[in-house]
């Protein structure tokens, strides 16, 4: 169960908010709301303060009370929330490794959780402040901009990530204003000291006085002073880099679709992405898979062997546990299925996944390979992520797996001319078509790494053109939209086989898609290429082009 529903954050709050009655709120709320002067008369006092105001503990202390110029609060030192709840903590923890350590949330907070041993609700409830405070960054940032006064350059990085946490419990989660600010505020006193615990109480109660209709509003004509700059209100708004939103809309056009679904798709970038399992054909039906969950599992709307499980931890679901079935978005399984229903000429026996790992697409291929006696080579370059796809292919059929190699794919062109029947180029990429999975991968992401990545892509394409025999097939697939990393790569690496005196014809990945998928496919245009959408299929971004050597 989620904690961002309504009653979960009440009831969440609820339990968290008995050491919060006790904290700085409370003065607050004896004496009403200060006026706003006042605010940023206390925010510029005690983001005022020096590292070298310390106290004796180490703990920062501010200029003002140093100096004996602040109010004291009602409420004895001993009184105020020193400690705040494993959720919130963790929380916070895993925002600073992302910040520090250049980690990724989804491989730091699940074995914290665990470590830590906070589970169900608070688990939810952890889970949903980490991602949302992450995939909501740039709004909370220029929200914290507005209510502080300041540019959050200025602000101490930790201190700043309580604020993000805070402001996603006040405009994210519906979390009661007093227990967000008061268990916010006993987090960053344990965290960061007395001194910016009162910077952090101040700004987020400045931030709980408003709606985030009215923030939206705030922040979006911050950015937008002119009213003549659509894409930068809705970069602030919506939480995503400038450069990303341009890219983005330029897919959708190229893709046919009219540019104003970039709002939709931005907003569907910040919603947690439904989990989908896949029932790996001739191991497990969907409808075992579904039995297995109990009420509530639903059939996928994109795969024919997808089954949504509608909440739980699909870990405990036995046919995940024994690699029958898999965690994975129904467009990942769209594609790796067209790839294997794409019209070949001839022998269709000898299938190659050039970039397997982790493991995903691979293991699908191979289960439908055993039930047409083909039998795939899974290839990754990375020694770990190799190890995860043999682990992913366990279940398969030994004789439908011929071989799980460590090597760079580019190397196969070479090495193994005409050699396979079926080529599936899952391409590394800037993965802007699974924002809503990575929540801080849109921070990252630079437009120097499309140049790189590109020229990767390009070569990785050019090596599976080269690998497949004359009359087979090759899957270029991306978990992105961006047209540097899709159509581009494509033309310059089908003219540069060219060159080579390789013939190559574009298939029409859609007409096979839409032969393979669950039901009808939303597809506007007459593109041979298939670019799935979050806001439109439910699924990652995944990009599609089929080709075939003649
Ligand atoms: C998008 S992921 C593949 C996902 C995988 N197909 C799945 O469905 O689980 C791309 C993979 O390509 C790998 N990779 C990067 N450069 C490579 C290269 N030169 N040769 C082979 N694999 C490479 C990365 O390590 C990464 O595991």
């Amino acid at each position: 169960m989620s904690g961002t529903d309504d009653r979960d954050g009440r009831d969440d709050a609820r339990r968290r908010d008995d050491g919060g009655r006790r904290d700085d709120h409370g003065r607050g709320r004896g004496h009403g709301d200060r006026r706003h002067d006042e605010r940023r008369e206390e925010i510029r006092r005690h983001e005022g303060r020096g590292p070298e105001r310390r106290d004796e503990r180490g703990r920062q202390r501010g200029a003002a009370r140093a100096e004996g110029r602040t109010q004291r609060s009602a409420q004895a030192p001993s009184q105020r929330t020193r400690h705040s709840d494993p959720a919130r903590a963790t929380a916070y923890d895993v925002l600073r490794a992302v910040d520090e350590g250049d980690s990724y949330a989804n491989l730091v907070l699940p074995p914290l959780l665990r470590e830590r041993g906070i589970e169900g609700r608070d688990a939810a409830f952890a889970t949903e402040l980490t991602y949302g405070a992450l995939r909501l960054r740039g709004r909370y940032d220029a929200v914290v901009e507005q209510a502080a006064g300041r540019d959050v350059t200025a602000v101490d990085p930790p201190v700043l990530d309580l604020l993000r946490l805070g402001a996603h419990q006040l405009l994210g989660m519906r979390v009661p204003a007093h227990a967000a600010v008061s268990q916010t505020v006993g987090l960053a006193r344990s965290r960061v000291g007395t001194g910016a615990s009162q910077f952090v109480n101040a700004v987020l109660r400045a931030i709980s006085r408003q709606e985030l209709a009215q923030w939206l509003e705030l922040i979006g004509d911050a950015a937008d002073p002119a009213g003549d700059d659509p894409l930068a209100r809705l970069a602030v708004t919506e939480s995503h880099p400038a450069w990303i939103v341009r890219a983005l809309r330029e897919a959708l056009v190229g893709d046919g679709r009219p540019a104003d679904e970039v709002a939709a798709l931005l907003a569907a970038d910040n919603a947690a992405p439904r989990v989908a399992l896949v029932a790996r054909p001739g191991l497990v039906t969907p409808d075992e898979v579904a039995e297995q969950i109990g009420p509530g599992a639903a059939p996928g709307r994109v795969s024919p062997y997808a089954v949504l499980p509608g909440g739980g931890d699909p870990a405990g679901v036995p046919a995940v546990r024994t690699g029958r079935a898999g965690v994975q978005d129904e467009g990942s399984q769209l594609v790796a299925l067209a790839l294997a229903a794409a019209p070949l000429d001839g022998r269709d026996e000898r299938w190659l996944d050039l970039c397997a790992g982790p493991g995903g697409k691979a293991s699908l291929l191979a289960a439908l390979a055993a039930g047409r006696g083909a039998r795939l080579v899974a290839n990754e370059v990375q020694p770990h992520r190799a190890r995860l796809v043999e682990q992913a292919l366990r279940a398969v059929a030994g004789s439908a797996v011929e071989d799980v190699r460590t090597g760079d794919g580019r190397a196969f062109g070479t090495a193994e001319p005409g050699a396979y029947d079926r080529v599936m180029v899952d391409a590394p990429c800037t993965g802007l078509g699974a924002l809503r999975r990575r929540p801080e991968s849109r921070w990252r992401r630079t437009p120097a790494d499309l140049a790189g990545l590109a020229g990767l892509q390009r070569e990785l394409l050019g090596s599976a053109l080269r690998t497949v025999r004359p009359g087979g097939v090759v899957a270029y697939v991306t978990c992105s939209p961006h047209l540097v990393e899709t159509r581009l790569v494509v033309t310059d690496a089908v003219r540069a086989a060219a060159k080579d005196g390789l013939d190559v014809e574009v298939l029409d990945a859609r007409a096979v898609a839409r032969e393979v998928a669950a039901g009808p496919l939303d597809l506007v245009g007459d593109r041979s290429d298939l670019q799935l959408w979050p806001h439109v299929h439910g699924t990652d971004a995944m990009h599609l082009t089929l080709l075939r050597r003649r």
